[in-house]
């Protein structure tokens, strides 16, 4: 099936103590799902939140498509605590993971979708003997661990390679993404779009998230 386009905000830089509302807001103002940032602060320097959060989330907003993104040391850890929690896609680094054959299984087999994830660091072609395996492929455009950064251009052949290997594959950027870097992605055929600031911090969401969508749509084939 060819890939579509679709905005995921980041809810990072958002009012986490308002974290219902704003998701709610941001699904209103045509969300196709959200991004969730799970930091440990061992992977990354940077803490943010686990399962409980995220099931609490759940239980306000029953249908949006939950994407964890696992910027943790061990993601098989919480593999049966965040498909318990609702989550859709479970997206973790390859990096620190010895056996990504084996945790990805472990992600399908409990209910969710399978995405692996790169470090601006790692060579996507590191991805190629797991891609039969993947939903998703996430390319950083920043070192994780930090909203409101700026985009990495320099990776884009990774997703240029990604695209031109792998036609029907769900390519996701994240990392300093937002209307004046989404062309650069777009183009280099990235389909799935995470933005943080750009969205969140809008005064009109809608339009900023209608423009990414749109961007992105004008580049699939
Ligand atoms: O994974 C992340 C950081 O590690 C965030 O998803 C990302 O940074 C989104 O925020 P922004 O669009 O502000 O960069
Ligand atoms: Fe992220």
């Amino acid at each position: 099936m060819p890939v579509q386009a679709k905005i995921g905000p980041s809810i990072l830089n958002a009012d986490l103590s308002n974290l219902a509302a704003e998701s709610q807001k941001l699904l209103d103002n045509g969300a196709d799902y959200l991004h969730l940032d799970v930091m440990d602060g061992t992977f990354v320097p940077n803490l943010t939140f686990g399962h409980p959060m995220v099931k609490s989330l759940r239980n306000k907003i029953k249908t949006a498509f939950f994407e964890t993104h696992m910027m943790v040391q061990n993601p098989e850890q919480w593999i049966e605590p965040m498909a318990d929690a609702g989550v859709n896609l479970y997206t973790f680094h390859v990096e620190p993971v010895q056996d990504v054959v084996r945790v990805s299984r472990r992600v399908q087999e409990s209910g969710m979708k399978v995405g692996l994830a790169i470090k601006p660091g790692t060579e996507v072609q590191d991805l190629e003997k797991y891609l039969s395996i993947a939903d998703v492929v996430l390319v950083m455009t920043v070192e994780p661990g930090f909203g409101g950064q700026s985009f990495m251009a320099d990776m884009m052949p990774k997703v240029k390679w990604l695209r031109e290997n792998y036609p029907n594959l769900d390519i996701e950027v994240d990392g300093g993404v937002g209307p004046k870097t989404i062309h650069c992605c777009a183009e280099a055929g990235a389909n799935m779009i995470v933005s943080g600031t750009a969205v969140v911090g809008a005064s009109d969401q809608s339009q900023v998230i209608k423009e990414l969508r749109d961007v992105v749509h004008s580049y699939l084939k």
